[in-house]
């Protein structure tokens, strides 16, 4: 089943226990927490997800974007998150960090920015629950998704089907209408959308429109049973 995850960083951040109630049936909420060091942006951080996690019953999808993330993500699954990703080119250890993660509670997911290659990372794949795929440079809502990343989600799902995991396949940037069907067919089962979601006039409504399509791409993909 496909999963649509609406990014808060297209949300009005004054009035975000409404924007998560906006996409009630939604699979998860998306929060990219960035510290201004990892990416060019600021953003939330560890209270503000405290917070959101009372606030709501959508579980939490946390993307940190930030340097040091071994230090910093146990604290989101303390406060809340139900998954944590990482990125893998800011993780001292990150094979330490998933199980940590793990061991706390949450789902682990490592991230990979546009220009990191997954095959380094081949032998990690069984520590984690997910792979995040960024499919713009990461940092801001409302880019231009990047088909040049399309190889790299295809390649990051026979990776996980020669190994028989049962892990999930995230892809996060300019994520919409025009371009969830190629990345589901590319092999993703995760998609996440901020401006595509929020900027719709009934936010629930477009996250039920990306999950069709996103499921009539995926109907025959052997993979696409797995959750
Ligand atoms: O991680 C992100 C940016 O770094 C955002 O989640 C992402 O860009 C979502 O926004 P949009 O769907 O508008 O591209």
């Amino acid at each position: 089943m496909a999963q649509i995850n609406p990014s808060i960083l297209s949300a009005d951040f004054a009035r975000l226990a409404d924007e998560a109630e906006a996409v009630r049936g939604a699979d998860w909420l998306h929060v990219d927490v960035m510290d201004n060091h990892f990416v060019p942006n600021l953003t939330l951080g560890v209270p503000v997800v405290e917070s959101l996690a009372r606030a709501t019953d959508t579980p939490l999808d946390c993307h940190l974007m930030i340097e040091q993330p071994d230090r910093w993500a146990p604290q989101y699954v303390e406060a809340g998150a139900g998954s944590v990703t990482f990125h893998v080119e800011a993780a001292a250890a990150p094979v330490r960090l998933a199980r940590e993660i793990r061991a706390k509670g949450a789902r682990a997911s490592m991230a990979l920015r546009p220009a990191t290659p997954i095959e380094p990372y081949e032998d990690l794949l069984p520590e984690l629950d997910m792979v995040l795929i960024m499919t713009v440079e990461p940092g801001f809502g409302g880019q231009a998704f990047l088909d040049i990343m399309l190889p790299k989600i295809r390649r990051t799902r026979e990776l996980i089907s020669k190994h028989g995991l049962g892990l999930w396949l995230q892809v996060d940037g300019g994520v919409a209408a025009s371009t969830i069907e190629r990345c589901a067919e590319a092999g993703a089962d995760v998609f996440v959308a901020g401006s595509a979601v929020y900027s719709a006039d009934d936010p629930a409504e477009a996250v039920r429109a990306l999950r069709a399509r996103a499921e009539a791409a995926t109907a025959t993909a052997p993979w696409a049973c797995r959750h």
